[in-house]
C-alpha cells in the first residue's frame, strides 16, 4: 500500500494588489497566502497536495506549525487511513507535547487543516474520485468512522449519526444526479468589498444579477452611513427579490451590533455575518434575538466542532459556515455537518481566501447527497479571485458550482505558481 514518505511546506503569498482592490471592516489590506503542503509518496508521481489560508505574515507561523506535525505524518501508511480514517485524525491530533499549543485552535489547528486535507486528496486520488464522491460513496458506518466523537456526544451520538444517515440514504443516487445536472447554489462576495467605490458596486452587483446570482454579501461595519449608502445602491441595483446578505468581520460590540443591524434592516438582509467575536456564543445569541427575522451567521474563524456545538446547541447562530481548514480538514467538517442537520440549521461554506472554493463546493455537495438531503436556503460562498492557480479551478455555472470531477480535493496548485508566488522574505 501506499506510504507518504516525504512531505514539503512552501509559503505562498498573493500581494493585495495581484488579486482585490477591495476589503472587509476587519482586514483593510490583505495579503492573501496559503501554507501549503506536498505529500511525497513511494508511488510514481502520486502526491497528496493540502493548503490552509492566511494572511501575510501570519504563514509563517502556519507553516512552522505544520512542520511541527511532520513527524506524525511522515510514514503514514495510506492503507491504515483508508482502514480507519478517524484514528487517523485521533492520532494527528494527540500529540501531547503540541497539546498546550492546541489541539483544536490556532495555528496548529489551521496546519492540521492543511495536512489533513492533503491526506484526503491523496487518498480520494488513489481511489481515483473527486473528495465529494469518496465521501458520498460511503456506507453511513464507514461515514462516521471518519470522525472523532469526543467532546460532541451529548450533541450527537454515533448511533444518532449512523441513523441519520441512513435515513437519508434512499435518496443518494438522485441527488448525486440533480447535483451533476444544476450543480450547487453558491452567492458572491465580489461586488461587496469596502474599497470599492459607488459606480463599481452598481456594476458589479448588476453583473452578479445578470449571470444568475440570487445572493449578493456586502462588507459593512467601517461606517453607518456609507453603509447605508452602499446598501440602498445595491437593493435599487439587484431589486426586491435577490437576498442580500451582510457581513461585519466581527468589528462591533453585542448591543453595537444589534443597533446597528436594526439601521440596515430597511434592506431586508437575509443574514448578518460575523457581528462580533467568533468566541462569543453568548453575544451571538443575544443578537441573534435582538435583530430576527434577519438571520445570524458565524463559523469562518469557529475553530473546532466544540465550538460550534455551542452554537448550536444554544441557539445562537441560523447559518452554519463551516471554513474548510480552520476546522481540523474533512473529518471535523463532517462532524459539524451532522450536528447542523440534527438540530435542522443551514450550511452555507465559508469560502474566497486562497483555495476555499475549491475545497468547500466538496463539502457542500457531501451534505446535500449523504447528510441533510437539501439545498433549501444553502449557498456556498462564491469569490472571484486566484482559482487561475489551480489545476482543476471551481466550475461555476449560472451561479451554482458544477460538481468537480477529477480525483483528489481540487487543491492542487499550478507548478508555475508553486514556482513563482514562493515567499522570499
Ligand atoms: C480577508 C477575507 O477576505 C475575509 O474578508 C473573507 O474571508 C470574508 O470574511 C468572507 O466571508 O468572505
Amino acid at each position: 500500500m501506499t506510504r507518504i514518505v516525504d512531505m514539503q511546506v512552501l509559503d505562498l503569498r498573493f500581494p493585495t494588489s495581484q488579486h482585490l482592490d477591495g476589503s472587509d471592516a476587519m482586514n483593510p489590506d490583505p495579503d492573501y497566502s496559503a501554507a501549503y503542503v506536498i505529500l511525497k509518496t513511494d508511488a510514481e508521481g502520486l502526491e497528496g497536495h493540502g493548503l490552509t489560508f492566511t494572511i501575510g505574515r501570519g504563514n509563517e507561523i502556519c507553516c512552522a506549525a505544520i512542520e511541527a506535525l511532520r513527524h506524525l505524518v511522515v510514514g503514514t501508511d495510506m492503507g491504515t487511513v483508508a482502514a480507519d480514517m478517524g484514528a487517523f485524525w485521533r492520532h494527528m491530533t494527540s500529540d501531547s507535547q503540541l497539546r498546550w499549543i492546541g489541539p483544536d485552535k490556532g495555528a496548529i489547528h489551521l496546519a492540521t487543516g492543511a495536512v489533513i486535507n492533503a491526506v484526503w486528496d491523496l487518498w480520494a486520488k488513489i481511489e481515483k474520485k473527486p473528495v465529494w464522491q469518496l465521501v458520498a460513496d460511503m456506507s453511513p458506518e464507514e461515514f462516521v468512522r471518519c470522525i472523532d466523537f469526543r467532546y460532541i456526544t451529548d450533541c450527537i451520538t454515533r448511533d444518532e449519526a449512523i441513523a441519520l444517515l441512513k435515513a437519508v440514504e434512499p435518496g443518494k443516487a438522485e441527488r448525486i444526479a440533480t447535483l451533476k445536472r444544476e450543480g450547487y447554489p453558491c452567492y458572491t462576495t465580489s461586488a461587496g468589498w469596502l474599497g470599492y467605490s459607488d459606480e463599481k458596486l452598481r456594476r458589479l452587483a448588476k453583473e452578479a444579477v445578470d449571470a444568475g446570482f440570487h445572493h449578493i454579501k456586502m462588507k459593512v461595519g467601517r461606517d453607518l452611513q456609507d453603509d447605508i449608502r452602499r446598501l440602498t445602491i445595491a437593493r435599487e441595483t439587484v431589486g426586491p427579490d435577490v437576498n442580500l446578505m451582510i457581513d461585519a468581520n466581527q468589528v462591533w460590540e453585542v448591543d453595537q451590533a444589534i443597533d446597528w443591524v436594526k439601521q440596515l434592516a430597511f434592506v431586508k438582509p437575509w443574514f448578518i455575518e460575523e457581528p462580533t467575536s467568533p468566541d462569543d456564543v453568548e453575544g451571538h445569541r443575544k443578537i441573534r434575538e435582538g435583530v430576527a427575522p434577519v438571520q445570524v451567521a458565524t463559523g469562518e474563524m469557529c475553530q473546532n466542532r466544540i465550538m460550534f456545538k455551542q452554537f448550536i446547541m444554544r441557539g445562537a447562530i441560523d447559518v452554519v459556515q463551516i471554513d474548510a481548514c480552520r476546522l481540523g480538514g474533512v473529518n471535523e467538517v463532517l462532524a459539524v455537518l451532522l450536528m447542523a442537520a440534527k438540530h435542522k440549521l443551514l450550511v452555507c461554506p465559508h469560502a474566497g481566501g486562497v483555495g476555499l472554493c475549491e475545497y468547500v463546493q466538496h463539502l457542500s455537495m457531501i451534505d446535500y447527497v449523504a447528510v441533510s438531503a437539501s439545498r433549501e436556503g444553502r449557498v456556498i460562498e462564491f469569490v472571484d479571485h486566484l482559482h487561475e492557480h489551480f489545476k482543476e479551478p471551481c466550475v461555476i455555472e449560472g451561479a451554482a458550482y458544477m460538481p468537480p470531477q477529477a480525483p483528489g480535493y481540487s487543491i492542487e496548485m499550478k507548478p508555475e505558481t508553486l514556482r513563482d508566488f514562493r515567499f522570499k522574505g
